[in-house]
């Protein structure tokens, strides 16, 4: 048996969370096990003065991560999955996806009780071009402000008067013990969630079978199903950066709801699709609307997009 379990992990205070998250579950799993975090620094993480589509995209952070598997460094990497890239380098691969926390946005403001109370002309910050065109969709007459960097950090910018209000990751928020702080969840047909998003997902060594053995109980199937089919329609559609891209699965009546989007980032124009079926066709589901979308014309919006970036 392995003795010993070692955890590749990004230092912002929420990927030390999900990776302490992992860490307790395998050793309540595992008492033998002594598990181990091994903290490091990503690209992603140091580059904050600029939109992530313009330094590399999200493949950013996790780089690190992988070179240290690929080296005998750590033996797992624990991940976001929102953040996770469609394609691994030859000898890793996804092993584990845990069961999801709640995957809607979230509207934190200090002064605006929901997105609908606030003021025209209002200043919001977030950075991730999803979440831009669905607000400009919405509400044409807000500032999009830039704003990157940690949970935590993000919190600092508003409180320090920087936005009328922000847009996080409810998960994010929820992890770090700032529940308190989201003044409103944002329904998915408001704001529908990233890829993964809410979902921490578990990477290693493919050929690894006594890992691969202490880590399979945190392996959670229903997630699973819902982010291989949000996953497949984001490959499709080669959404490898940060794009305005969105996709979300549920589980219906046994079977997999998938919602798709694909906007400009000024929110003129957005495409929506939806697209149900079996469970075990999940992958199948998210290539099929991934498909129609850009039959409706996504591929000229993506282009586009590309082009600014
Ligand atoms: N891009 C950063 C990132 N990656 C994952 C989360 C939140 C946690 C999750 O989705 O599991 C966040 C922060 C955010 O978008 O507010």
């Amino acid at each position: 048996m392995t003795a010993r379990l070692r955890i590749a992990t990004r230092t912002s205070a929420l990927a030390l969370w999900q990776a302490n998250y992992v860490k307790d579950r395998l050793a309540a799993l595992h008492p033998d096990l002594t598990v181990e975090l091994v903290p490091l620094v990503s690209k992603g993480d140091k580059i904050l003065d600029v939109p992530l589509a313009k330094v590399g995209g999200k493949g950013l952070f996790v780089k690190e991560l992988e070179t240290a598997m690929l080296d005998g460094e750590a033996d797992i990497a624990v991940h976001s999955m929102k953040d996770v890239p469609m394609e691994f380098p030859a000898g890793l691969g996804l092993a584990v996806i845990c069961q999801r926390e709640d995957p809607r946005d979230a509207f934190v403001s200090n002064t605006y009780p929901s997105l609908a109370d606030l003021p025209q002309g209002a200043v919001v910050g977030t950075s991730s071009l999803r979440r831009q065109a669905q607000l400009l969709e919405r509400r044409p007459d807000l500032q999009i402000k830039f704003l990157r960097g940690n949970v935590n950090t993000r919190l600092a910018k508003l409180d320090a008067g920087d936005y009328d209000a922000i847009i996080l990751a409810a998960a994010g928020l929820i992890r770090l013990g700032f529940h308190d702080r989201i003044a409103e969840y944002l329904m998915t047909d408001v704001s529908l969630p990233a890829g993964g998003q809410g979902a921490v997902g578990i990477e290693c060594r493919t050929d690894d079978d006594a890992i691969k053995a202490l880590i399979a109980p945190l392996h959670h199937e229903l997630s699973a199903q819902q982010v291989t089919a949000e996953r497949a329609m984001n490959r499709r559609l080669e959404g490898g950066c940060q794009v305005p891209i969105g996709c979300f699965a549920i589980h219906q009546e046994g079977q997999l709801f998938l919602r798709g989007l694909v906007a400009s980032t000024d929110g003129k124009r957005i495409l929506r699709d939806e697209i149900r079926g079996p469970v075990a066709q999940a992958e199948t589901l998210g290539v099929t609307l991934a498909e129609r979308l850009l039959a409706a014309g996504a591929d000229a919006i993506l282009a586009e997009v590309y082009g600014q970036a």
